[in-house]
């Protein structure tokens, strides 16, 4: 079954809006938005991590399946409340894998390794360490309370749980819960296509040769890498000259293989900004006038069908917003949910006279439990994003920050790298 596309309209603002807060465009994006993926049908276990779980995993199996000891010791039917006491031991034991089958009677005990069942009549466990061997038989200095050391059957997980839930990216604690009740496959979503697009005549791909007039494209390689790292399959649009024809003909691609399109540069009002104007003339424009540094430029747009994200074409800026915007609508699209990335608030280590009004991003990292930001805020300056770990995102009330003053640091793992 295929997935309803996006309406047409779905990026338009209401009228009179026009500097958007954020935190509203963020809800508003995240508000317009539905999966436009389909169930691939069933993958191995071991091809599944960082797909997205398409029907609820239900266990089949109890996890654990039988009652068993927690560690080696010796088991036998509790609780100990005199102490010492003493058990005589039987001849036998149960080893992880291989049980004892027979029954042990109330006031006996019996040799038991970790992971062991409890043999029938055994409920309780003492450790190795607080167990003594005096003439064949066992002797305890301490008490033990009934069902010490012992792992319940189905304590963990029972029959008919939902281990995880659609729309989980599965990582490798989903897969080791999964593996734990022997599913061996599960149900995902084909993944998220997702176009990346460079746009500009100074812009050149890494390799070709170039004057000192051109520059050469980071925007693409850095947007295939999060894509990829994202888990999405990601289409590569080329470049595109700024020339309408150039710039439709790549957008036509992208509208025919993806899901999403990326694209950076030329949406500012300038007067070699064609994605602007393509989209305006073949597709429904919106540009989202965010407040918000970097990134003021943020265009969204339906073409043919598929949602285009113009990024500003500076590459702190297209960074920024393909990570707070593009990540989180991606997850929408893929099926695994609008997502808010974990933040922390953390005492700054750097002053800042911020204007009051609108959002900023400062790359930053976290040194000794306080966040660094990055020297200079030029959104051109690409060796702040190698620098960062991170982003702090200063608020539109924010005007001074000092040294000590709560910010919200925003690791990048919390986009899902
Ligand atoms: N009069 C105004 N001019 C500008 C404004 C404004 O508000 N008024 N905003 C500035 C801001 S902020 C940004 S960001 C840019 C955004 O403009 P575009 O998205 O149209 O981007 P371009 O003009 O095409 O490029 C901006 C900058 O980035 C470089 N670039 C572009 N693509 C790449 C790439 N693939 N790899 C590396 N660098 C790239 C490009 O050479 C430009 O230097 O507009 C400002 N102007
Ligand atoms: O989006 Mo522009 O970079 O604010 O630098």
């Amino acid at each position: 079954m295929s997935a309803a596309p996006l309406r047409n309209d779905c990026f338009a603002l209401p009228p009179g809006v026009n500097w958007t807060p954020l935190n509203e465009a963020l809800e508003r994006l995240a508000a317009r938005l539905h999966p436009v993926v389909e169930s691939a049908g069933a993958v191995a276990l071991a091809d599944a991590v960082g797909r997205v779980l398409a029907v609820d995993a239900v266990a089949q199996r109890a996890h654990p399946p039988s009652s068993n000891s927690a560690v080696d010791g010796y088991a036998f039917l509790g609780p100990i409340s005199e102490v010492p006491t003493r058990l005589p031991l039987i001849d036998g034991r149960s080893a992880a894998g291989v049980p004892y089958d027979g029954t042990v009677a109330a006031g006996q005990a019996i040799r038991i390794l970790t992971g062991a069942v409890m043999p029938t009549g055994t409920d309780t466990v003492a450790l190795d360490e607080d167990s003594e061997l005096v003439d064949g038989g066992l002797l305890l200095r301490g008490t033990l309370k009934a069902g010490a050391n012992r792992r319940k059957a189905g304590e963990d997980i029972q029959v008919g749980d939902v281990i995880v839930a659609a729309g989980t990216r599965l990582n490798a604690t989903h897969i080791a819960v999964l593996a734990s009740v022997g599913m061996g496959a599960v149900e995902v979503y084909r993944p998220l296509r997702v176009g990346v697009l460079s746009t500009g005549d100074e812009v050149k791909p890494v390799g070709a040769a170039v004057s000192d007039h051109q520059i050469y494209d980071a925007n693409r390689p850095m947007l295939h890498a999060l894509v990829a790292r994202l888990g999405y399959q990601v289409v590569d649009l080329g470049h595109a000259m700024d020339r309408a024809e150039d710039v439709q003909a790549a957008l036509d691609r992208g509208a025919e293989q993806c899901d999403l399109v990326l694209t950076s540069g030329g949406i500012s009002a300038g007067d070699e900004d064609h994605v602007s104007r393509v989209l305006k003339r073949d597709g429904e424009i919106s540009n989202w006038r965010i407040a918000l540094k970097p990134g003021r430029p943020l265009a969204l747009a339906m073409y043919r069908q598929t949602p285009v994200v113009g990024l500003p074409g500076n590459p702190v800026a297209a960074w920024v917003c393909a990570l707070r915007f593009g990540a989180p609508a991606m997850s929408v699209l893929a099926g695994a949910g609008w997502f808010e990335p974990t933040s922390f608030m953390v005492p700054a280590a750097f002053s800042k006279r911020k204007k009051p009004g609108r959002s900023e991003f400062l790359r930053a990292r976290m040194v000794q439990g306080s966040a660094e930001a990055f020297g200079s805020e030029g959104s051109g300056r690409v060796t702040g994003l190698a620098w960062s770990d991170g982003l702090v995102e200063l608020d539109e009330g924010a005007d001074q920050i000092e040294p000590g003053t709560p910010v919200r640091y925003i690791p990048y793992t919390s986009f899902g790298l």
